[in-house]
């Protein structure tokens, strides 16, 4: 589903990204891992056609991001780092906005179900600048997989969550990869990885130090942050 060849990112010195390569199949729950300022973001804005990479290339679903992005967005769900919905429109207004770009037909009953489902009913008729930071992730989570794309793309899911929200998120991102989508996070809290991910990939200033199943033998018993010191250390 997504395919990362030689993939860098320089800023200046500044290696960012440095020659990964990464495959991620179809049905995975794939979580990149890595401590602050390791590429993170970085790698998802070129996996998502925010920018250029310095060298190498990524496609998904066999599209290449560079040379056909639209057509990447339009297989693709994605919630960048920190994004937030317009100011100027409603939670209902905006996922209603998003169901019409994404040409989604009987879409007010797929709005409902995710008003209903994260518990944000109430905030519907709510100024997005004014819902809460927790509400506002709640929208940008039911956009991205409102047309039920092929994959989806989240920096940090779970950011501004309360535990029973988190808990619903991670049952739907399950779900979602038993049923054939593929899902890719970036992540530094390692718990959701172990709990949640199915293969995961661990980066480490700009360079992938490993990429496998949680049920890697390399990782055997250990505990994932046992195992994520000896590598970032
Ligand atoms: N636009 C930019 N200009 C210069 N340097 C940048 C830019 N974007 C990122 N960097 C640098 O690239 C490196 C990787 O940053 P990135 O944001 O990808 O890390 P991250 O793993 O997402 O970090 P965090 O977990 O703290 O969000 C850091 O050293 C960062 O300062």
């Amino acid at each position: 589903m997504i395919n990362v060849k030689d993939l860098s990112k320089y800023f200046g010195d500044i290696k960012a990204v440095d020659a990964v390569n990464l495959e991620v199949r179809k049905g995975e729950l794939f979580g990149l891992l890595g401590p602050n300022g390791s590429g993170k973001t970085t790698m998802i804005k070129m996996l998502t056609g925010q920018i250029k990479p310095t060298a190498g290339g990524v496609s998904v679903h066999g599209v290449d991001v560079l040379s056909d992005p639209l057509k990447v967005k339009e297989l693709t769900g994605i919630i960048p780092e920190q994004e937030t919905p317009p100011s100027f429109l409603t939670a209902e207004e905006y996922l209603h906005f998003v169901a019409k770009i994404r040409k989604l037909k009987g879409f007010e009953e797929q709005c409902e179900w995710w008003f209903s489902y994260l518990d944000f009913a109430g905030q519907k008729d709510v100024l997005c600048k004014d819902l809460s930071r927790g509400t506002r992730q709640k929208l940008m989570l039911a956009q991205a997989f409102l047309h039920e794309p092929e994959l989806v793309i989240i920096d940090e899911p779970l950011i501004n969550l309360d535990p029973l929200m988190q808990r619903k998120v991670k049952d739907f991102l399950r779900d979602y990869v038993g049923k054939g989508g593929t899902v890719f996070i970036s992540t530094h809290i390692l718990e959701i990885a172990r709990e949640i991910c199915t293969g995961m990939g661990i980066i480490y200033k700009g360079k992938l130090v490993f990429s496998g199943k949680m049920d890697d033998p390399a990782i055997g018993d250990k505990p994932l942050e046992e195992f994520f010191l000896e590598l970032v250390n």
